[in-house]
């Protein structure tokens, strides 16, 4: 059966346009006024309403055994609540342990995911350790067989899933060489896990200890680590759950410099901030602990929006983890122990309407763009995704930007006993959520089936991404000066031994030299500093 949606307000992001949406076989045949409509077609009427691409949330992390736990919303649950909330397709990550290998955890994800899912969905990849296999299997995994362009390194989790600088800086440059993405959580992880160790011997036990043991400077200073060594492996970067300014502040300082970093601010960073931690309800602060943590400054979230208005922040995502109350209390006497993560799926799309658009802050584009199909662009979907043009999968959301609701977790879809944006009023409500043609929330109720979500593979070398990278590798081609030595003054030049074999230092150039020399050479060392000291000059220069 065909499905037309009419009268309402079609939005992409850089066009909104009153037109009319025909859906045939789940994917959009046209987008206009007065075409034909096949007969058997079921019409909704979307008069005041807006038609937007499905939410695409790119950070999610359903059924992750973590922390001794395993998240409560598994791939049913959570693709649920997404589809109840507007997000037709999600990014969950597959988070190999440090004994199994990135396949390995490949196939486990997809066999949790494909039977479960009623969303579609992509898989980005965690690399939680660093070896000659994994930098094989990371290739292999760009392949259409598995279909994945992006790779996760986290910064913290120390013993769990963080690698060391360079074994980052390994996984950076094979990104680049295979033309994936690469991610990162970036937090100081060995000086998280002091501070954790300090607090916990000064008696702070409780989930305030979160929030002091990972400051905010330590989130600035790992994404201004990770953007650096991104910038010098020459490979695009995408830094998830930016939390605070100054995390924000490294990403924009790079962007202007023109490096390829994006930045992921998540609903709860837009709508929540770190008093939380101090309440004194035990359940209540336990229930916000994510990592890295909620700003203590109460005018982050304002200005996280502030600066994806602006697109110096670029998409937003949830990092959707969800434990129950009952899981957090491992942690009731040590926050250490408390399972890291909060809700954000259902939500996503209406918080960041209440903060972004509501608030005056951006229009119904910018809306599409950072909920959507900036998303689609990233992980190389898009127009299939993130767009609403015929010939693209019939990913819709029929929006009223004048209703309100109250979240709660009394009518959420969420398996979670607990909503961190409790009691908010949020304007803009999903009434009609479509996927790939399928109307699958309509009057407040789900109409889903596990497994109708597909897997989405998606591949590597994506010019969204890589564009300005190729671009810029152009020139960063090594310089080396050909140079006749022998017009320097032979004073400077040590005189060969016996047993070098080099004929003649004298005549051989820059290239030579260098490939011919042998750490521990004294001679040739020498001869080494000496050209060093050249270039210096030459660059002075
Ligand atoms: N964010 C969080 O606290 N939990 C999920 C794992 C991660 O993304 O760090
Ligand atoms: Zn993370
Ligand atoms: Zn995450």
């Amino acid at each position: 059966m065909s499905l037309l949606i009419q009268n309402g307000i079609v939005v992409n992001d850089d066009f909104m346009v009153k037109a009319d949406v025909l859906i045939e076989n789940g994917t959009i045949r046209e987008v206009g006024k007065d075409f034909p409509i096949p007969e058997n077609t079921r019409v909704i009427d979307a008069t005041n309403r807006l038609i937007l691409p499905g939410g695409i949330d790119p950070h999610t992390h359903m059924q992750l055994p973590f922390m001794g736990q395993v998240a409560v919303d598994d791939f049913y649950a959570g693709t649920r609540a997404a589809l109840a909330g507007g997000t037709t397709m999600i990014v969950d990550f597959v988070i190999p342990s440090k004994d199994s290998t990135p396949l390995e955890a490949y196939s486990l994800w997809r066999n949790w995911a494909d039977p479960k899912v009623c969303c579609d969905y992509a898989l980005s990849m965690a690399i939680t350790t660093w070896n000659d296999k994994v930098a094989e299997e990371m290739q292999l995994l760009t392949t259409p067989e598995y279909g994945i362009n992006s790779f996760k390194f986290f910064l913290a989790y120390k013993n769990v899933f963080m690698v060391r600088d360079g074994e980052f800086f390994q996984g950076l440059k094979q990104c680049a060489k295979i033309g994936a993405l690469a991610r990162v959580h970036a937090e100081n992880g060995d000086v998280i896990a002091e501070k954790q160790q300090e607090l916990l011997q000064l008696g702070v036990t409780g989930p305030e200890g979160h929030t002091q043991s990972r400051q905010e400077e330590l989130e600035a200073e790992a994404t201004n680590r990770a953007c650096t060594l991104a910038g010098q492996a020459n490979c695009p970067l995408y830094v998830v759950h930016v939390m605070s300014k100054g995390a924000a502040k490294a990403i924009a300082a790079h962007r202007q410099k023109g490096y390829v970093v994006f930045g992921e601010p998540i609903a709860a960073g837009l709508a929540c901030d770190g008093r939380h931690y101090y309440n004194e309800d035990w359940s209540h602060a336990a229930a916000y602990v994510l990592s890295p943590p909620l700003s203590r400054d109460p005018n982050t979230p304002e200005t996280l929006m502030d600066l994806l208005s602006c697109n110096q922040l670029n998409l937003t995502a949830t990092d959707n983890c969800t434990f129950t109350c009952s899981q957090k209390r491992m942690g009731l006497n040590d926050f250490t122990k408390i399972p890291n993560g909060v809700n954000g799926v259902e939500d996503r799309m209406s918080v960041v309407w209440e903060k972004g658009v509501h608030a005056g802050k951006i229009d119904p584009m910018r809306f599409v763009a950072i909920t959507s199909s900036t998303a689609a662009r990233i992980f190389n979907m898009y127009p299939r995704k993130g767009r609403i043009q015929p010939g693209s999968d019939a990913d819709l959301v029929v929006w009223n930007p004048n209703a309100t609701r109250v979240i709660s977790s009394k009518t959420h879809h969420h398996a979670c006993d607990f909503n961190i944006f409790e009691g908010m009023e949020v304007h803009g409500v999903p009434e009609i959520t479509i996927c790939r043609g399928k109307v699958v929330w309509e009057n407040g109720e789900l109409n889903v089936d596990a497994g109708w979500g597909r897997f989405i593979p998606v591949a590597p070398n994506c010019d969204y991404v890589f564009g300005a990278v190729k671009a810029r590798q152009k020139h960063l081609q090594p310089i080396s000066v050909k140079r006749n030595l022998t017009s320097l003054d032979n004073n400077l030049i040590p005189p060969q031994s016996e047993s070098t074999n080099s004929s003649s230092l004298e005549n051989s150039d820059l290239e030579a030299v260098v490939s011919d020399n042998k750490p521990g050479d004294q001679e040739e060392q020498s001869i080494e500093t000496l050209i060093k000291e050249v270039a210096e000059n030459l660059i002075s220069e």
